[in-house]
């Protein structure tokens, strides 16, 4: 049976909302969000190999670009109903990733469920953004109501450049988690709330969460069992058992409607939930990841700093112009030598300079600061920063081959590059 929104999306095909959906339809996790503001004791994402299904983990990081050419992909494969965010961080510690690929989604397919799933933290300040785009589904984790048994779920909570730990982490965490959840719920959004179940520390508690969200709009309530995950805080604890999962979904059901089909999924997770194996997607998804940081857009060239056009010895600051090159039935030719942007004039300065080369897929260069990187990459450019042969690299980055055996070995500014070692900045 569908069931339209107020922007006309059917939002009965989520496959975690409704059971039935998901013997048909799946979801795409778009792994664009590295970055956590929250460290839980339970959770550990060091890890990326291909066989292993927890939350927090993938096997590559794609731009917002690179996963809506990942997401219209899968589509033509396989019939998926929602684009989702969970992660490997949180989506809001990486709001500007998250907002664009949602916005980047939405322009291409207009029927799809946008979703993502955060521990609340900062979320606020993205809900008109979610609204506008027509993010339908948000999850938040809520794993404790008393400050108490947060302080010992969380080591440390981080807004802007301050870390907050215990009680006062644990409160800021909470306050926030029920703003978002109050502000989500007046823009008309489905909120779900997951539940941590950690025996010992707040299996006793889930059933007051569940009675909290309820009195709180929260529509749907997912109690997960704890996986002990090796290097983390909690990872010697046990995983609460069948029986103790069951009777805290039976006492919470009281409050709030269960969903009790969760997969604990991967943050790159693909297909329908019962699709256990994500590594039939990782080669395209690591495609993707390879491409350009907007691969939809026709960018058919690529710059190098070199001094004598044989080495990859230059730094962007000290290179008065670029080598671009162009590939011509598979063969890679020099197109001209493009002038750079004089010294001076700190971020105008590159800012000017990428904007004389959106038309490049990606710049290869021998040194590069902070700032002019990150500027470079804001406009889609992606940056390599290597040492060794013009040619090798140049062939490589066109056919999609990876570069990094030939990452600088020194990352410090101006050590293997002959730039004055002040760096670009
Ligand atoms: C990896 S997180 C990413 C989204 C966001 N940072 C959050 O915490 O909601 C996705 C979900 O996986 C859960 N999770 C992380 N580690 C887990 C573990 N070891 N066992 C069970 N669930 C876990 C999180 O609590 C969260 O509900
Ligand atoms: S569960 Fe989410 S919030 Fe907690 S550390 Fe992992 S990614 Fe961050
Ligand atoms: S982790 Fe659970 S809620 Fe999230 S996509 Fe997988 S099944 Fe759905």
């Amino acid at each position: 049976m569908s069931k339209i929104n107020s922007k006309g999306l059917d939002t009965a095909k989520h496959p975690c909302f409704n059971k039935e959906a998901a013997k048909t339809y799946g979801r795409v996790h778009l792994p664009v969000a590295p970055a956590c503001n929250v460290q839980c004791n339970f959770c550990n994402r060091d890890y990326d190999c291909v066989n292993e299904s927890r939350p927090g983990v993938t096997s590559s990081i794609l731009s917002p670009g690179q996963a809506s050419w990942f997401f219209d992909e899968i589509s033509k494969e396989i019939p998926i109903s929602v684009a989702g965010i969970a992660g490997p961080g949180d989506p809001f510690a990486n709001s500007e990733q998250t907002i664009n690929t949602m916005r980047l989604i939405r322009r291409e397919h207009p029927d799809a469920i946008l979703c993502v799933s955060t521990n609340g933290l900062n979320v606020l300040p993205s809900i008109n953004d979610l609204a506008e785009i027509g993010v339908s589904h948000v999850t938040i984790t809520v794993n404790a109501i008393k400050a108490e048994i947060g302080a010992l779920i969380y080591d440390w909570i981080k807004v802007g450049k301050r870390i907050f730990r215990g009680i006062e982490g644990a409160t800021l965490l909470l306050e926030n988690q029920l703003a978002a959840i109050a502000s989500l719920k007046d823009h008309g959004i489905t909120v779900k709330v997951n539940s941590i179940v950690i025996p010992g520390i707040n299996d006793h508690h889930i059933v007051d969460i569940a009675k909290e969200m309820t009195k709180r709009g929260v529509d749907i309530f997912n109690c997960i069992p704890m996986i002990p995950v090796e290097g983390a805080t909690f990872g010697s604890l046990e995983e609460p058992d069948h029986d103790m999962m069951f009777d805290i979904k039976n006492r919470a059901g009281k409050y709030l409607p269960q969903m009790k089909h969760c997969q604990r999924c991967r943050a790159d997770a693909v297909g329908k939930l019962t699709d256990k194996d994500s590594s039939k997607w990782a080669g395209l998804m690591q495609h993707a990841s390879k491409m350009s940081i907007f691969p939809n857009e026709n960018r058919p060239y690529i710059a190098v700093a070199s001094r004598e056009g044989y080495l990859i010895n230059q730094h962007l600051g000290e290179a008065s112009s670029l080598a671009v090159y162009e590939q011509v039935d598979g063969k890679v030719l020099l197109k001209e030598r493009r002038i750079t942007t004089k010294p001076g004039g700190g971020q105008s300065r590159w800012e000017s300079l990428a904007d004389g080369f959106t038309d490049c897929k990606a710049i290869i260069l021998n040194g590069i600061g902070e700032r002019p990187k990150r500027v470079l990459e804001s406009k889609g450019i992606k940056v390599y920063q290597i040492e060794g042969l013009l040619d090798d690299a140049v062939n490589k980055a066109f056919n999609g081959q990876s570069l990094s055996p030939m990452a600088c070995r020194s990352k410090e500014c101006g050590v293997a590059c002959s730039g004055s070692g002040g760096g670009c900045s």
